[in-house]
């Protein structure tokens, strides 16, 4: 039996566009703590079987506007018809205009209301000691899956992302009043702007998993501003202003519609591009909940 291994990247046709390639690769897990290592030259080696953990699904962007039909099959459900339509290609955002019904939005609002406290982020090395507000001034609560709604929404998610459901992070609902936000940040955990913080380090073990995807639920409309905007969509430079929702690409809230957006590529690398925030609230209240989907197993939410 010959394997072939392929190591490559979307390359040629980027470039044209000037975009920057998307690489792919494989990986060698090398033991408990140790970072992964690229299996760079396996061509032509035979008899050779691959196991691999980490490998996950992507929805394939194609070009923006580009609108996908789909039948998903959630666990315990009849099928349900959706449309995915691209938003961004790098990062690679899609999203799909209506996937929760008014009444999924609202039982998440009231369950989450009397629970709700201020927002807190992840320090970064650099940042350690410096005041939350000074990235976001939302409030949140960690909601767990525990009753047959959000276990169906759960099953949708999966069924949507084609990703285990025990790769889910629990909800985090996010409640935005007037003048509140979220500015420019990664979802994933860059190891080295974390090298001292002992826990991240544990969850992502030194950079071998991490968040790779959020799928981002709007679950109600703004009178005035709320988008998210990816300040960096097709490949813009790093913002000088992480609050400046002027640049790139902006998904203003629509109660029921849900974004997905990776923060990995398929290779597993991080994409820098997947930069975004939660604009001001102009006028009204946002509510909104972030499911971070890993690439490996969290243990939060069972199969
Ligand atoms: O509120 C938004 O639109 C984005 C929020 C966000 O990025 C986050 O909570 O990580
Ligand atoms: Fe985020």
């Amino acid at each position: 039996m010959k394997i072939q291994v392929a190591q490559g990247c979307f390359c040629q046709a980027r470039l044209k566009h000037n975009k920057p390639p998307l690489n792919f690769a494989f990986y060698a897990v090398e033991g408990d703590g140790m970072p992964p290592r690229k299996l760079e030259s396996l061509q032509g080696q035979s008899g050779m079987i691959l196991a691999f953990e980490g490998g996950t699904f992507v929805w394939p962007g194609i070009q923006l506007g580009y609108r996908r039909n789909v039948t998903l099959q959630p666990r315990n459900e009849a099928s349900i018809e959706l449309q995915i339509e691209t938003r961004s290609l790098q990062p690679l955002v899609v999203e799909i205009s209506s996937f929760l019904d008014e009444n999924d939005c609202q039982h998440i609002i009231d369950k989450a209301l009397p629970h709700i406290r201020k927002s807190s982020v992840k320090h970064m090395d650099q940042d350690v000691g410096k005041p939350d507000s000074n990235w976001r001034t939302s409030s949140t609560y960690f909601m767990p899956s525990d009753d047959a709604v959000l276990r169906r929404i759960d099953d949708r998610v999966s069924a949507l992302t084609l990703i285990k459901k025990t790769h889910q992070e629990l909800a985090q609902i996010l409640r935005y009043e007037q003048g509140e936000q979220y500015v420019a940040h990664h979802d994933y955990f860059d190891p080295e702007m974390y090298a001292q913080n002992r826990d991240i380090q544990e969850m992502i073990k030194r950079g071998l998993f991490n968040r790779l995807a959020t799928v981002f639920f709007y679950l109600t409309d703004v009178e005035e501003g709320g988008e998210t905007n990816f300040p960096r969509a097709d490949g813009l430079p790093q913002p000088h202003d992480f609050g400046d929702c002027s640049r790139g690409i902006s998904v203003y809230p629509r109660r029921g519609r849900i974004i997905i957006f990776y923060s990995q590529h398929p290779s597993a690398e991080a994409d820098e591009y997947s930069l975004h925030g939660g604009c001001q609230v102009k006028r009204g209240v946002k509510w909104s909940a972030n499911k971070w989907i890993w690439n490996k197993p969290m243990d939060y939410i069972q199969e």
